[in-house]
């Protein structure tokens, strides 16, 4: 029987969903007090961790780190009100699973904790790549048809490749696809996620280690490296190395050699490497975060992944494609979207990209009793953002910085949304507030 430790300080919910999950069989700890957590994940282990994101004297982001510190092997889901979306996309590059929007049905809650059970809690993923084969869709806008083209041209090179983009955008599909695509096929595919391994166990984990060689270090261990030999070894989040681990990979990447921790010999590899960032790692490399031999040794080809909202010409396309996959694991069969659904998700300015258009897309399959899906199965967070964005349209022709105040006001200067309005990502929006001295108050 699965542990669940519900976090959220309204105590009602927490005891309604309790009750819920207790029916479907879990076992169920709740903890109104939030500061609590820490205590409790010590003394017992959770399979899956559902926390509030907004309590009073601590975030569900801060609660996500702490469990990923104290029970790694633990799932956690991030319980959100819609309008929150953004920084929730954010909990799940800190670590959680998924997020699931509020308020939810009951069906959609016990899904998703049965989706977190069967993923397992791994820094290193090796799904096998014929995963990506019913899944995969490039799409047909022009935007695509560049991507497809480079994807082409990379994929059959030893070239390193970088990928780049927002959270959601397909990083990850397509360093699986550059893979499948080149002659390293039938060598394995190892995804690490460089921001989830502990400082202090990031040589072992890279370059493996002999038995004895640390407190801990019961048997022998292979690194990612050696896992990945022959084929493709992708370093996600890669942008999250320090500095040191760094100079390792770096030193591994010119010697195509690497040493296990304690061990005295050289183990040859040939591993392509892939890596992928959300982050300006140029930006990081300007500053002195980021190396400059390794960033260019990283990027001998780059890929920029577009956001959704400028693949304006593929976006009904991925519905219908997360339409069908909805169907196929929910068992419906829900015809396609309303007119006025289509409408506002071409609208729709997407934060989270493909991922999030997924989840929207199940989340309203599963709501659905008809053949199509209308808008009652869509939250009132997308259409509503679709307005306001429509009527800022007509701000346009005023300065930018009025633009940007007004937005500001209008969202109760919630940074997130107001990116999100204006169309532009939240870094830039902080460029702009610099720039045009907009303070917040
Ligand atoms: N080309 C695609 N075709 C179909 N589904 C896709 C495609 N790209 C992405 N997806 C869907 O979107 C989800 C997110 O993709 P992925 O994990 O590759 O994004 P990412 O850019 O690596 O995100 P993050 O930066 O947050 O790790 C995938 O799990 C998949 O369901």
């Amino acid at each position: 029987m699965a542990n669940i430790l519900i976090v959220d300080d309204d105590a009602t919910f927490c005891l309604m969903l309790k009750k819920l999950l207790e029916r479907h069989k879990f076992r169920v700890t709740t903890s109104f007090s939030p500061q609590k957590v820490k205590s409790i994940v010590k003394q017992q282990f959770y399979d899956v961790v559902l926390t509030d994101l907004r309590m009073p004297d601590i975030s569900g982001m801060e609660i996500i780190r702490l469990i990923k510190r104290e029970s790694p092997e633990t799932q956690t889901i991030m319980m959100t009100e819609y309008a929150d979306i953004a920084t929730a996309i954010q909990s799940i590059r800190q670590g959680a699973f998924n997020y699931i929007p509020k308020p939810f049905q009951p069906e959609e809650v016990i899904n998703i904790i049965r989706e977190a059970l069967e993923a397992k809690v791994s820094p290193v993923d090796n799904r096998p790549n014929n995963l990506l084969q019913n899944d995969f869709l490039f799409g047909t806008s022009k935007i695509s048809l560049h991507l497809k083209g480079y994807v082409e041209l990379v994929s059959p090179t030893s070239l390193s490749v970088l990928i780049t983009g927002e959270s959601g955008t397909g990083k990850e599909y397509i360093a699986r696809l550059i893979h499948n695509l080149s002659q390293r096929n039938v060598k394995p595919f190892v995804a690490v996620d460089c921001g989830a391994i502990p400082t202090e166990l990031v040589a072992s984990e890279f370059f493996g280690h002999i038995k004895g060689s640390f407190t801990g270090a019961i048997s022998d261990k292979t690194g990612h490296f050696e896992q990945a030999n022959g084929g493709t070894l992708f370093l996600d989040e890669v942008g999250n190395l320090s500095y040191s681990t760094q100079i390792q990979l770096l030193r591994t990447l010119q010697e195509r050699s690497i040493k296990p921790v304690g061990s005295n010999y050289e183990i040859p590899v040939d591993v392509r490497i892939i890596a992928a960032t959300n982050e300006n790692l140029q930006l990081a490399q300007e500053q002195g975060n980021f190396r400059d031999d390794l960033f260019h040794r990283l990027n001998e080809f780059e890929i920029k992944m577009p956001p959704l909202r400028e693949r304006e010409d593929d976006i009904l396309l991925f519905a219908h494609h997360f339409l069908a996959q909805a169907n196929s694991s929910l068992n419906k069969d829900v015809q396609g979207f309303e007119p006025e659904v289509e409408a506002v998700f071409r609208n729709y300015a997407w934060p989270g990209n493909l991922r999030e258009m997924k989840n929207v897309v199940k989340r309203a399959t599963l709501l659905s009793s008809g053949r199509r899906i209308g808008l009652n199965e869509i939250s009132p967070e997308i259409y509503r953002t679709q307005q306001k964005d429509e009527q800022f349209r007509l701000f346009n022709e005023t300065s930018e910085s009025e633009l940007i105040q007004k937005v500001l006001e209008t969202v109760n200067y919630n940074k997130s949304k107001a990116a999100r309005l204006l169309k532009i990502d939240r870094k830039t929006l902080y460029n702009k507030l610099k720039l045009y001295q907009i303070e917040i108050p």
